[in-house]
């Protein structure tokens, strides 16, 4: 199938990634939370601090099944969308999935440092910001296994993504 959805936790390079092995193959490329932005016309903070979480996940749901895809696309979805509602099986159905897999502790250095804020993770830092990602990736991980390809978030490479989803570059 020419649609690959890139999931796993906040920080593993799914965004990142994903441009990359869209414009590797000459796919094009989706973010789901940018789609869910520029429909609802704020951030994704903003969505949380005006809607709270439980809205949110009900637009992501919306905007995951609304989305009107092109063909030969890359999917970047938002790091909780695979464990709410029946979407696991839903992006299996309409493509691969392809799970980017990385420990707490890299997770952590990486969200530490990025520009863009993570409202599920409440400013925290250090110690506290570990062991949260500890408790929330054990509870969402059964979700991101389901995946069709795992990968290793270290040393990834867009050569080593292509191999991994079989697809040719157009
Ligand atoms: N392979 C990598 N090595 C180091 N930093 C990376 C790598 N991939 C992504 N990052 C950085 O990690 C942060 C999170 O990446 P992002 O693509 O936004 O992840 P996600 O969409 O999965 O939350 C960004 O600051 C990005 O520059
Ligand atoms: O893991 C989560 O619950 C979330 C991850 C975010 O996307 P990234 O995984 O791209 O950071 C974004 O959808 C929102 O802040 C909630
Ligand atoms: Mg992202």
């Amino acid at each position: 199938m020419s649609c690959v959805y890139l999931i796993g936790f906040m920080g593993c390079g799914k965004t990142s990634w994903g441009k990359k092995l869209a414009a590797g193959l000459g796919y094009n490329f989706i973010d789901l939370d940018h789609v869910l932005e520029a429909q609802a016309g704020m951030t994704i903070a903003e969505y949380f601090a005006s809607h709270g979480e439980e809205a949110f996940r009900r637009r992501e749901s919306e905007v995951l099944k609304q989305t009107d895809y092109p063909e030969n696309v890359i999917v970047s979805t938002g790091g909780g969308l695979p464990c709410f509602f029946d979407h696991m099986d839903w992006m299996n159905d309409h493509g691969q999935t392809l799970y980017i897999q990385l420990s707490p502790k890299a997770l952590s250095s990486r969200l530490e440092n990025a520009k863009t804020p993570r409202p599920v993770l409440q400013g925290k830092k250090g110690e506290e910001l570990v062991e949260f990602i500890e408790h929330k990736l054990a509870e969402r991980e059964g979700y991101y296994l389901q995946a069709t390809h795992h990968v290793s978030g270290i040393d990834m490479s867009v050569e080593g993504l292509v191999e991994v989803v079989g697809l040719t570059a157009i």
